[in-house]
């Protein structure tokens, strides 16, 4: 199974790269304007949204309107191989470079509890529509996840990263929505 996952994520890797300027910065603001219209945007106090690299869908943007309409936003900050957890920020220049050339809060930013958060942005490298998500393979968001009730999780995937045979298994997490630049 993880031989399966790994090559797929290099194709798709490989595919994001080849994504045009043009198609990535103007799926970044479809996404972003749908993201700030959600209801789920609009009546969260606790956001938990990730900081993209790459081709990953940017949250940059989001992120600074967040903190602007005075939302209290958590980021992750990757402990030890496969855990993570939600710290907050209250100005993206806090952040310093980690791992893998993630920005990543201050290792004594305060914790969020998982029940407190209201939404969830989640990354991935690819998605189908189910919920079901590719990620760089650490395991981290599976985790997070675990046996929590999610609420309000949407996955960032531009249109054409979406691919509908991903394979997953049984501690892959559903997550409720998938925002791209069409649906
Ligand atoms: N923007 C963004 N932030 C994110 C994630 C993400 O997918 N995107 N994550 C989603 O999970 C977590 C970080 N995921 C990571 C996954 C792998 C490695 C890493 O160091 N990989 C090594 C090999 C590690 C090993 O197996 O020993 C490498 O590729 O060199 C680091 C962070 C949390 N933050
Ligand atoms: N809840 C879990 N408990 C124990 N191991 C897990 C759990 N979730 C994932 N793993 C392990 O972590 C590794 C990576 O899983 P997977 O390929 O699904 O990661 P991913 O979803 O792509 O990564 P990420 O969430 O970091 O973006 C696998 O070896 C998997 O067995």
């Amino acid at each position: 199974m993880n031989e399966l996952k790994n090559k797929l994520r290099e194709k798709l890797l490989f595919e994001r790269k080849n994504l045009s300027r043009e198609y990535i910065e103007k799926s970044d603001e479809l996404i972003y304007q749908k993201l700030i219209s959600l209801e789920s945007y609009k009546n969260a106090k606790n956001i938990f949204c990730y900081l993209s690299i790459d081709g990953e869908v940017s949250t940059i943007k989001f992120l600074q309107k967040a903190l602007i309409d005075n939302k209290r936003v958590f980021v992750p900050l990757c402990l030890k191989k496969g855990i993570m957890e939600a710290r907050e920020i209250m100005d993206l220049s806090e952040l310093k470079e980690g791992k893998f050339g993630i920005l990543e809060p201050i290792k004594n930013s305060i914790k969020i509890n998982f029940e407190e958060i209201d939404l969830s942005i989640i990354p991935c490298i690819s998605a189908n529509k189910e919920g079901y998500r590719l990620g760089y393979g650490g395991g981290y968001y599976d985790r997070f996840f675990e046996n929590k009730s999610i609420k309000n999780s949407f996955i960032l995937c531009r249109e054409k990263m979406i691919y509908d045979n991903i394979p997953f298994e049984k501690h892959d997490i559903k997550f409720e929505h998938v925002l791209t630049d069409k649906n």
